[in-house]
C-alpha cells in the first residue's frame, strides 16, 4: 500500500484502499486496468474496521502509518466486520492477529463457519442476523443485513445509521484501479464515471452474474434504507449519486433474463478461414438492422470480455466449424461459461463450415439444454467447405433478421 491511500468518506468514516493489477482476479479474470481493494474505518467512541486492508504487506508499521492518518490506534479497533469472507477481503486477518488478538469479529452465522475453515478463528466472534445492530457511540449505530450469495452464502451488508452509508462489499463493486486522491464519484469526470460503469459491467458479468437472483433480492431488501453513500469493497465510493450504481446493478440483474441492450455479440472461431468468411457478412447484416455489434474471435479473445459483451447483448451469433463430430472446442468452453453465468433467453444464430457430415448442432443443443439457457435460435446456415456467394448472402440476411428480432425484443420490453 502506498502512503496516501486514506481519505475521509464522510465525518468519522475513512476509506483505506490498495490497487492491484498484477494478478488474475479469482485466478481467472484479467485486470489490466487494476482493481481497488477497499476497507473502511468507522469511528464512534468505539472503532470498527469493515472488510480487509487487502494487500496489506503484513508489516505492522505500514498499517500503523495508515491508521495514524485517521488518528486511530490499532488497540482502538474493537470490531472487525467481515461482510464477506472471500480472501480478497479477509486475507490480512492472520497478519492482523499477530499484532492484536482481542478484537471481536462481526459476521453472519455462516461467516463464522467460513472464518474457522479459512483462518482457524473460533473465538471472539459475534454473529449477526438481518436487523441486528452495534452501537459505536456518538450516535453511530451499525446495522447488518444478510444478503446471501452476493456473492458467497455468508455475505452481509453493513449500514451506518449516522452517515447513512451502506457498505455492501461485492455488491455494487467494479474492476478498475481507483486514484487514491480521487476515489469519490463527486471528484470524477463523466469519462471517468463511464470507465467505472464499463468496468462494473465486466465485474458484474464475471463475478456476480451467476448470482443475479440473490442480487435482485438483496437490492429489494436494502431498498427501504435511506442510503446517502455507497462504499463497496471494490471500485469508487458513490457519494454524489449512489442511485447511479444501484440502477446500473438493477439493469445488470435484468440482463440475465434479457432482453439487454440492442446489441449483438458475434463469437467466432475458424481453423482454415472457411467459417471466417461468414463473419463480415453477418456483421453487415446485423448493422443494417441498427444494432451495436461486438466481435470476438475464439480462443484469442478472453472469456472475461466475451462475457461482458454477451451480458449486455440481447442477441448472440455463434460462428464455428464442426470439429471431430462436435463443436469447435473453444466454442464449447465459451458457451459453457456463458451458460453457467446465466446469460439466458438470448436471440441467437449459428453458422459454420463442415467437411463431410457436420455434427456441431447436436452438441450445441446439448449444452444449451443442460444449462437451461433457453436461447431462441433462428435457422442456422451450415456449408460444406468454402461458403458459396449465395450462402454468404444468406448469412447476411440471417444477420439482418437477428438484428431486427433484437430491436423488436428490446422495444417490446421498454414498451416503445
Ligand atoms: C481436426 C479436424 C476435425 C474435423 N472434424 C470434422 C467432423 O467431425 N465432421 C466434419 O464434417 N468435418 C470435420 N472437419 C472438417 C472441418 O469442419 C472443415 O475443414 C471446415 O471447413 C473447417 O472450417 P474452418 O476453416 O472455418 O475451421 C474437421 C477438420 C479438422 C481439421
Amino acid at each position: 500500500m502506498s502512503e496516501n491511500t486514506v481519505t475521509e468518506v464522510v465525518q468519522g468514516v475513512y476509506r483505506l484502499s490498495a490497487n492491484v493489477d498484477n494478478i488474475l482476479f479469482e485466478g481467472i479474470w484479467p485486470i489490466p486496468k487494476g482493481v481497488a481493494m477497499n476497507s473502511y474505518i468507522v469511528k464512534g467512541d468505539k472503532v470498527a474496521i469493515i472488510d480487509g486492508v487487502c494487500e496489506w504487506d503484513g508489516v505492522p508499521e505500514t498499517l500503523f502509518a495508515q491508521l495514524e492518518q485517521m488518528q486511530v490506534k490499532v488497540e482502538d479497533i474493537d470490531y472487525v466486520i467481515l461482510n464477506h469472507l472471500e480472501p480478497d477481503h479477509t486475507g490480512w486477518l492472520n497478519a492482523f492477529k499477530k499484532i492484536r488478538s482481542d478484537f471481536t469479529i462481526v459476521t453472519s452465522k455462516k461467516g463464522a463457519a467460513v472464518a474457522e475453515a479459512f483462518y482457524g478463528i473460533t473465538e471472539n466472534i459475534h454473529t449477526v442476523s438481518s436487523g441486528d445492530e452495534i452501537d459505536l457511540g456518538q450516535g453511530r449505530v451499525l446495522q447488518f443485513y444478510e444478503i446471501p450469495n452476493v456473492h458467497w452464502p455468508e455475505t452481509i451488508a453493513t449500514y451506518d445509521t449516522r452517515s447513512k452509508t451502506l457498505f455492501p462489499c461485492d455488491a455494487f463493486g467494479s474492476f478498475g484501479s481507483v486514484s487514491s486522491s480521487a476515489p469519490y464519484d463527486d471528484q470524477l469526470t463523466q469519462d471517468e464515471i463511464d470507465f467505472f460503469e464499463d468496468e462494473a459491467l465486466r465485474y458484474y458479468a464475471n463475478i456476480v452474474g451467476a448470482f443475479s437472483l440473490p442480487t435482485r433480492k438483496a437490492i429489494e431488501k436494502l431498498g427501504p434504507l435511506d442510503i446517502q453513500i455507497i462504499a463497496p469493497g471494490h471500485g469508487i465510493v458513490w457519494r454524489k449519486d449512489p442511485a447511479k450504481i444501484v440502477n446500473d446493478y438493477i439493469r445488470y440483474v435484468s440482463y440475465s433474463k434479457g432482453p439487454a441492450k440492442p446489441h449483438v455479440t458475434v463469437i467466432w472461431g475458424s481453423m482454415y478461414g472457411m467459417t471466417e468468411q461468414g463473419v463480415q457478412p453477418v456483421v453487415e447484416g446485423l448493422e443494417s438492422a441498427g444494432v451495436t455489434v461486438h466481435v470476438h474471435r475464439i480462443p484469442e479473445s478472453n472469456i472475461s470480455y466475451i462475457l461482458k459483451d454477451v451480458w449486455q447483448s440481447t442477441g448472440v451469433v455463434l460462428g464455428m466449424p464442426t470439429y471431430e463430430y462436435k463443436m469447435f472446442p473453444p466454442m464449447v468452453a465459451a458457451l459453457d461459461e456463458i451458460g453457467k453465468k446465466k446469460a439466458l433467453n438470448r436471440k441467437a444464430f449459428r453458422f459454420g463450415s463442415y467437411g463431410w457430415s457436420g455434427g456441431a448442432q447436436k452438441e450445441l443443443d446439448e449444452i444449451t439444454e443442460r444449462l437451461k439457457m433457453n436461447w431462441d435460435f433462428i435457422e442456422p446456415v451450415e456449408f460444406k467447405g468454402a461458403p458459396s456467394a449465395a450462402e454468404l448472402e444468406l448469412i447476411r440476411t440471417r444477420g439482418r433478421e437477428l438484428g431486427e428480432a433484437v430491436v423488436q425484443a428490446v422495444n417490446a420490453a421498454s414498451g416503445s
